[in-house]
């Protein structure tokens, strides 16, 4: 029976060496409100450095909200920054410049030590390929146990507190009741994308991040992987963030954001599309009319009270 969350007052920073403030795990919660986390990024810019010395940039300056509890899928064409931008979220990696913050944390500028709990407690990241997030040679109990060792970081309840899903149950949700003491090896793919799902939230995060979850699949088992992701992250009012090259899987989610070169293009919610204004006007298409106006389509731009009206030059030069 799980003991009432006033039993279970989130302790100070442990941290022998004192440093920085205490990550305030469960505020919101605390007061009653979703226990998702805010994501907000400031002017993030992402380079990786090749092998032959040469800068790639990423991201381009990602301003960005993301509410405590919202659900947002990330479209757009290969390369265009998406994975790079969850991993930053993850604190997997850091931003070249510009702020991340989770609530009032800024990981970006966060001690690798401040980070690691950041991750054990705070964040879960799902990535590309549902064996890269299990241990291949372990049951599904096993795995579920080991993915709650960062919960059992929580010194306040040794990993068995009341804000952690029952490995049972979470097994019974994703459908996995009666492959508990499975191999990995030896499940089905999609058997394995439910797994790490399972293995995902079973610390109990309040930002989830997943990495094309359903790329791998057929039909029926995206459906349910899709479907599982919605209603785990409802149920704890996590924070979800979903990257995804289908539209199928991206029209489930009730904010869509495109990024093309990266950068943010277009955003959709509940079905409307919108675009965001970027630097120097730079205003980016949805993705599903690039092709209908490619690059070099002469085009006149008039305002008319409120709104924009872009008319196609017919026989321009
Ligand atoms: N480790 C790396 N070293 C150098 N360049 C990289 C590295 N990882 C990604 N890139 C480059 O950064 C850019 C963004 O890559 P990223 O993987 O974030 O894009 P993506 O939108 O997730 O692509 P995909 O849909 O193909 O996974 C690309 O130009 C890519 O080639």
């Amino acid at each position: 029976m799980p003991r009432p969350v006033s039993d279970h007052p989130v302790p100070a920073d442990p941290s022998p060496t004192g440093a920085g403030p205490v990550i305030d795990l469960d505020p919101a919660e605390r007061h009653g409100g979703p226990r998702g986390v805010e994501v907000r990024c400031e002017g993030v810019v992402h380079l990786y450095r090749t092998f032959a010395g040469h800068d790639v940039v990423a991201l381009r300056g990602i301003d960005l909200t993301i509410g405590a509890g919202e659900r947002v899928a990330f479209l757009g064409p290969s390369g265009c920054g998406k994975s790079t931008l969850l991993t930053l979220l993850g604190g997997i990696q850091r931003p070249s410049a510009g702020r991340i913050l989770l609530g009032e944390e800024e990981i970006s500028r966060m001690s690798e030590r401040r980070l690691t709990r950041v991750r054990s407690r705070l964040v879960s990241t799902m990535l590309q390929g549902a064996t890269r997030n299990l241990l291949a040679y372990a049951t599904a109990r096993q795995n579920l146990a080991f993915a709650r060792l960062g919960g059992a970081d929580r010194d306040d309840d040794h990993g068995d507190g009341p804000d952690l899903p029952h490995p049972a149950e979470l097994l019974e949700t994703v459908g996995l009741a009666d492959q508990a003491d499975q191999v990995v090896s030896t499940m089905s793919g999609g058997q394995r994308q439910r797994l790490a799902l399972a293995c995902a939230v079973a610390n109990g995060p309040r930002l989830l991040l997943a990495d094309e979850p359903t790329s791998a699949l057929g039909h029926v088992d995206r459906e349910l992987v899709v479907e599982l992701l919605h209603r785990l992250a409802t149920d704890r009012g996590t924070t979800l963030v979903v990257v995804t090259h289908q539209a199928e899987v991206a029209a489930t989610f009730p904010r869509t954001i495109s990024m093309l070169g990266g950068r943010i293009g277009s955003e959709g919610r509940a079905g409307s599309q919108y675009a965001v204004v970027g630097e120097e006007g730079l205003l980016h298409l949805p993705t599903e009319l690039v092709a209908l106006w490619p690059a070099g389509t002469l085009v006149r731009i008039e305002q008319d009270d409120e709104r924009l009206v872009v008319t196609r030059e017919e026989g321009a030069p």
